[in-house]
């Protein structure tokens, strides 16, 4: 006894002298070293670790006290971190014990432990409990015991880090005055976010001292706002691009895992929910500069049969005890200090019920699960234990440049609890007519749902946001535009009741209704409606911009040129422009037989063609037709937007397969205006008298789209635009019968058969290839040029031309004005002809490689067959057998609408737009225009019930900012 007072002393006097010296700092770091053996030797702890004293326990006190782990003390001590010595005389402090406990010292002959893994001691320490408490203890969704949290002051989340032994550890917390926090979520105090636990407390904060924050303000500040973040982690979240709180918070889950109430069988790496208790809560220090915190939390699950055959226990009652070990990592030496420390592991109490959910990994010992990526709620309420028992989704997220998912997911929760209540720039009586969560609701619900209908609703909520400020801003900009509150109320109109836009035919100008009578057919209704429609808005004061859409052959072209003649009686010009010389010529050779046919017009109007082709000098006169006013309409290609071209009083342009074009493109037309104000003044001079004064009037524009776009595709391209459907199709006209073949011998045989059969009854027959050479690198692709030889060969006495867009114009014409005159009857071509070309009496097309092709463009190419009386077909001959069911959707269905969502389903809108009219759709991060379609036209009603109210959003500050704040729409296409 008197050698162990002896010694007690000398390592007592050590200590003293240690205190202050250098060698105290380095302490810890040298005991971490291979075997420990330093610090072991230092204390001649190798003498006492077998004995059995009980002076030992202070000892260890003394020991912990230097290594700064208060905890260093067996059961009782554990978690009451009182420095005393066990008063139970037979209570003996097992040194093997403490070195398990506390795996960085070896003490004596103990053996290693695993680093960080307290499984066994905590076993023991659940046993203790269990023995202890004369309750027992009830783990599952009836739990009765629930602690109340008295005294919370620590910071509400700890990020965790990925791996313990990886370098990029790193520090977490930024200690402020003294060795106290300063957290965002003082109140609650809990590790993680709870919506429901923690929600109304920081509501209360929220409300109390941020109303005067206006919402968006808030979004915009640094991440630096979330207090208690380090600068380092500011700096970590700058540099993954989160340089506000408003970006940080659009960082989405990318998925949730399911989270299940655990069988008795846990996979490693599940994703579960768990009701237990707190068994010990401890903040331990590893080395000098990194620490962690430990949670044990003890759950009790059903054990009942598992699937592989395992029997109830009967021992048990069919219940079974569970360990998880929650571990957060800290790096820095601020974060070894003893109150620190001290004050995290008092963030949970001993027997606090909480509810926990995340990722087990299975440690060692059985029935152990580590957590290093989990939420934990205290359950404050017994009534809530089977609310948190249930099922919730988990949200998973992506990493960003650096920042590692669960160390998002904690800032993330610390962010939304920093929001003020009135941070939605949205009015609420819009949200609520719309069924939308309010906007804190919707990032607790995208971020910490209770459900996956929570989680839903809060992503409905962020894509319709996504499209009411795209809607809000176009339309925005155009009423911005408009100089008087007339004009505003106009165009508001227009959009809220388009049903009632549409001019009488009384109303239509004189040079408009003969045209009509002269046309050799009755137009068919939607074609009338779209016609009233469309004057009606040249009547207005403002410039129309209009989308006219309709299925293949439905007979757009008239349309437009009825409203040339519109504006041709009222004394001004039309331009008509088209993507390709091929459509130039078709409709100025069109247009010139339907005028030929006019009767009782003293001065038709007069039509040039003008293309890149145009001879200069022809050209020049054309150009100098236009500006003085004497030629009223002009067909051509892209040269019509040239500087070059000036007008005297354009008041209408007309812009075909307009997704051919630019929106800029588009857009030129209205600058040819401005240019020459004066000019438009002579010619409205001449005019009628109807439209004088709106000289510096932008032209109309009415756009045509000859690939049908699913409506909200169309909302989302040209949310500006009005649109106008023609929904039926010319009388007479029988579908086309379609047929997916397989491209091998026998099914080339079937195909040239009905090729011959068909030639035979006198059809025309278009072949069309997707290149129009073959090549090295896609040699399964047919080729047209190819192609001409074998097919001609194969069908002598018939004649075949070939047609593609590298040929001269003259060629191409030639080949086209053959077939149509029917010197040619099988025309081998390239999808040049999928726009517009128009051959009334075409009655077969065979699509070779039709796979190559997207649904919505084989029904444009298919759409050039079936244009006259004559029954036609249409045969798509695929390469592969898996691309057949593909091409099946189209010998169902004849409705272009109806393929164009099939389309945009399949392959989403910038495949089925093409890459340049892909180009100017706007992005969605997290809507999808092909599934959340309705939800677009929500955003656009809404819209337009915003601006109805306020249309300079006076009345909306907070909109008007986020509406700034947002990215500034430039022109789509610049
Ligand atoms: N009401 C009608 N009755 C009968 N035939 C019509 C009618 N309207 C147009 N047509 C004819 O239908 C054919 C297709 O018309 P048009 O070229 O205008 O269609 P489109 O909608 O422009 O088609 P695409 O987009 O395929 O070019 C033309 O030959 C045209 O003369």
């Amino acid at each position: 006894m008197a050698k162990y007072q002896i010694q007690t002393s000398r390592l007592a006097h050590h200590l003293f002298c240690l205190r202050s010296h250098y060698v105290l700092s380095m302490l810890p770091k040298l005991c971490l070293r291979t075997k420990h053996e330093f610090a072991g030797n230092l204390f001649e702890l190798g003498k006492y670790a077998t004995t059995s004293i009980p002076i030992r326990p202070k000892l260890l006190i003394k020991i912990s006290d230097v290594m700064a782990h208060d905890d260093c003390i067996e059961n009782g001590q554990y978690n009451n971190q009182s420095n005393s010595i066990p008063s139970d005389p037979d209570e003996d402090c097992d040194v093997s014990k403490a070195c398990k406990k506390f795996p960085s010292i070896k003490l004596g002959s103990s053996p290693p432990v695993e680093l960080f893994d307290g499984s066994a001691c905590h076993s023991d320490i659940a046993s203790f409990l269990a023995a202890k408490s004369s309750k027992n203890f009830y783990l599952n969704s009836t739990c009765e015991e629930c602690v109340q949290d008295e005294d919370r002051t620590l910071p509400s989340l700890y990020p965790a880090l990925p791996d313990v032994g990886n370098s990029s550890v790193s520090e977490e917390y930024t200690l402020t005055t003294g060795s106290s926090l300063l957290p965002m979520n003082i109140e609650t105090g809990t590790i993680s976010s709870n919506p429901a636990v923690e929600g109304d407390s920081s509501k209360k904060k929220s409300t109390s001292e941020n109303t005067a924050v206006s919402g968006r303000s808030f979004l915009d500040q640094s991440v630096g706002c979330i207090s208690g973040l380090s600068k380092r982690h500011q700096r970590q979240l700058d540099d993954s691009g989160f340089h506000t709180l408003g970006k940080l918070l659009h960082h989405f889950p990318r998925t949730y895992a399911d989270l299940r109430n655990p069988q008795v069988h846990i996979d490693d790496g599940q994703y579960i929910i768990f009701v237990g208790k707190v068994l010990s809560s401890r903040g331990i220090r590893a080395s000098y500069s990194f620490s962690f915190l430990e949670v044990v939390v003890c759950c009790e699950i059903a054990e009942r049969e598992s699937n592989s055959g395992c029997t109830v226990d009967d021992n048990t009652g069919g219940k079974k005890i569970i360990y998880l070990h929650l571990k957060k990592f800290f790096r820095g030496n601020r974060f070894t200090f003893t109150p620190f420390l001290r004050r995290l592991g008092e963030k949970h109490k001993e027997g606090e019920v909480v509810c926990v959910s995340g990722k087990v990994r299975t440690m060692q010992s059985e029935d152990h699960y580590e957590m290093r990526e989990y939420n934990i709620d205290v359950l404050q309420d017994e009534k809530d234990v089977p609310l948190y028992a249930k099922e919730r989704p988990y949200p998973i997220y992506p990493s960003k440049r650096g920042s590692s998912p669960t160390f998002l997911r904690d800032i993330i929760a610390r962010g939304i609890d920093a929001l003020p209540i009135n941070v939605d720039p949205i009015p609420e009586d819009i949200t609520q007519g719309f069924g939308l969560l309010r906007l804190r609701d919707a990032y607790n619900g995208i971020h910490r749902p209770k459900s996956i209908k929570e989680a839903d609703l809060a992503r409905k909520r962020f894509m319709f946001d996504e499209f009411f400020y795209l809607q809000l801003a176009r339309l925005f900009q155009m009423l911005e535009r408009l100089g008087t509150r007339i004009e505003k109320d106009c165009l508001l109109d227009k959009y809220r009741q388009p049903h009632l836009n549409a001019a009488y035919m009384k109303d239509w100008a004189c040079l408009t209704q003969k045209f009509l009578k002269a046309l050799p057919y009755s137009l068919t209704v939607s074609q009338m409606k779209a016609i009233a429609e469309i004057i009606w808005d040249l009547k207005r004061p403002i410039p129309m911009n209009r989308l006219l859409q309709g299925d293949v052959g439905c007979g757009k072209t008239v349309v437009a040129f009825l409203a040339c003649m519109e504006v041709i009686g009222t004394g001004y010009q039309a331009a008509f422009m088209v993507p390709t010389e091929l459509l130039a010529i078709q409709h100025y050779e069109h247009l010139l037989g339907l005028l030929e046919n006019m009767e009782g017009v003293e001065n038709k109007p007069s039509v040039a063609l003008l293309t890149g082709s145009t001879s200069s000098k022809q050209s020049r006169m054309i150009r100098e037709g236009l500006q003085s006013g004497e030629i009223s309409l002009v067909i051509g290609t892209q040269s019509l937007i040239s500087e070059k071209v000036e007008f005297s009083a354009l008041r209408i342009a007309v812009v075909d397969e307009q997704h051919r074009f630019g929106v800029v493109q588009r857009g030129k037309f209205g600058s040819k205006l401005f240019n020459n104000s004066i000019s438009s003044k002579i010619a409205a001079e001449h005019s009628d008298g109807t439209s004088s004064g709106d000289f510096s009037m932008a032209p109309h524009v009415l756009a045509m789209s000859a690939t049908p776009i699913p409506r909200t595709l169309a909302l989302a391209l040209y949310g500006e635009m009005s649109l106008t459907h023609i929904t039926d199709l010319p009388p007479g006209r029988v579908p086309v019968k379609t047929y997916s073949i397989l491209g091998n011998d026998e099914g080339f045989e079937k195909v040239y058969e009905m090729m011959l059969d068909e030639l035979d009854k006198g059809g025309k027959v278009y072949l069309v290839y997707p290149v129009i050479e073959q090549s090295d690198q896609l040699p399964q692709l047919h080729a047209a040029s190819e192609g001409l030889q074998s097919i001609s060969y194969r069908f002598q006495g018939y004649n075949c031309g070939l047609l593609h867009g590298k040929m001269k114009k003259d060629e191409k014409e030639e080949a086209l004005r053959r077939f149509r005159n029917g010197d040619i009857q099988i025309l081998l071509s390239t999808q040049v002809i999928e726009v517009g070309v128009d051959v009334p009496d075409a009655s077969m097309m065979v699509v070779m490689n039709a796979e190559r092709f997207g649904i919505a463009q084989l029904h444009q190419l298919r759409g050039r067959v079936g244009r006259g009386m004559k029954k036609s077909r249409c045969i798509l001959v695929a390469s592969t057998t898996s691309s057949l069911s593909r091409l099946k959707v189209l010998e169902n269905s004849s409705d272009g609408f109806h393929l164009a969502e099939v389309d945009l389903l399949l392959r989403g809108p910038g495949d089925l737009l093409g890459r340049k009219q892909s180009g100017h759709l706007p992005e969605f991060p997290i809507a999808r225009l092909e599934v959340d379609g309705n939800i677009l036209e929500d955003a656009h009603l809404a819209a337009l019930k915003i601006l109805s109210i306020s249309d300079d959003l006076e009345q909306f500050p907070a909109l008007k900012m986020e509406l700034s704040m947002r990215q500034p729409l430039c022109l789509l296409g610049d």
